[in-house]
């Protein structure tokens, strides 16, 4: 279910229910000290199974949000669950079903992966230190990392430093990853591991919720999305549905400009435009080798035909009648 939210009207609760999310939010708000309210009551659903992309520019308060999840900063007003359990009470319990990067862990350069990992699980009190070398073991070969185990950090490429920080968040069985803006600082290959990591984690049955200010990245990668814009929400749902909104066209390039939108005409589309040496039509249902084979038929000099589907962004103009104006 999508919805779209006017960033001055109060945000109406989403539809899906509670059993099948991992993530609930209702009216979660944060107020800081001076008063600056950096998130405005949030309503989120986060089915399980999805890769739930939490886009929205920087300062707009994806990690403020975050953190009020994971309990590292409490809200002002608001509830929320995790896996179905209600929060703050309920996270002794289900922080060890949740995987998350936040503030990435620092790593030791001298050190090896493997001997970074054992120092994290080390720390952590809820780790039992008897399964360590098993579940160490399975969280570098989830990231792709076995084979680099015993190199020292300060060897890795960008790409794998960050997996090495997901696997850091991977120490234990997870249902939930939280990975605020993972792949923030690296470069384009690292950028591609990290995302095919995403994937590979998601596609094990994992839910992943992750942060990013870049909509070309959440579109490459997630089933759902939400957008934030100064600490309010303006839409969420599954990208197919923002998708399925979305009016495709075609656009033909030919010196017979009016020729071809009196053949577009004739074959009943809608939004007909013609000049400056092309013209164009939305597709509809029509297939575009029959819009073609029409043209040709017709005796319309065809030089090129492209089917124009609008970005993401495009589509988040047209819900939200405002830019996406973000970085990248
Ligand atoms: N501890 C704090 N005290 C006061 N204001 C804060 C604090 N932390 C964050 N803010 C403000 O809250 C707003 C939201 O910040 P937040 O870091 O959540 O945004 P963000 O979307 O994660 O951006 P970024 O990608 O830059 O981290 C910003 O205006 C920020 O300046």
């Amino acid at each position: 279910m999508l919805t779209v939210q006017e960033a001055t009207v109060p945000s109406t609760p989403p539809t899906s229910s509670a059993e099948d999310c991992s993530i609930v939010t209702r009216g979660l708000t944060k107020r800081f000290r001076g008063g600056q309210v950096a998130v405005d009551g949030l309503d989120l659903a986060v089915p399980r199974g999805a890769v739930f992309g939490f886009l929205g520019p920087n300062g707009s308060g994806k990690t403020t949000t975050i953190r009020m999840l994971l309990g590292l900063a409490a809200p002002s007003s608001g509830s929320w669950e995790l896996l179905g359990v209600s929060m703050p009470r309920g996270l002794p319990a289900v922080l060890s079903r949740v995987g998350a990067l936040v503030e990435g862990p620092s790593f030791y350069p001298y050190l090896s992966g493997e001997a970074n990992l054992r120092r994290y699980d080390a720390a952590d009190p809820a780790a039992d230190p008897r399964t360590a070398t098993a579940r160490i073991g399975l969280a570098l070969d989830r990231v792709g990392l076995t084979a680099a185990a015993r190199k020292r950090y300060r060897a890795y490429s960008l790409g794998m430093r960050q997996r090495l920080a997901i696997a850091a968040a991977l120490l234990g069985p997870r249902e939930l990853l939280v990975l605020d803006e993972p792949t923030n600082g690296l470069d384009p290959q690292g950028t591609r591991e990290v995302r095919a990591l995403v994937k590979e984690i998601a596609d094990e049955g994992t839910t992943v919720f992750v942060s990013s200010h870049l909509l070309a990245e959440i579109e490459q990668m997630c089933s759902h999305v939400a957008v934030m814009r100064a600490g309010r929400l303006v839409a969420q749902g599954p990208i197919a549905e923002l998708r399925a909104g979305e009016t495709v066209r075609i656009r033909v390039e030919t010196p017979d400009t009016a020729e071809a939108a009196a053949v577009l005409a004739a074959l009943g589309l809608r939004g007909v435009r013609s000049g400056d040496g092309e013209a164009g039509a939305e597709l509809g249902e029509e297939a575009p080798e029959r819009v073609c084979a029409a043209l040709v038929a017709g005796g319309v000099a065809v030089r090129g035909l492209a089917v124009q589907r609008p970005s993401l962004e495009d589509v988040f103009v047209g819900l939200t009648g405002e830019g996406f104006d973000v970085d990248g």
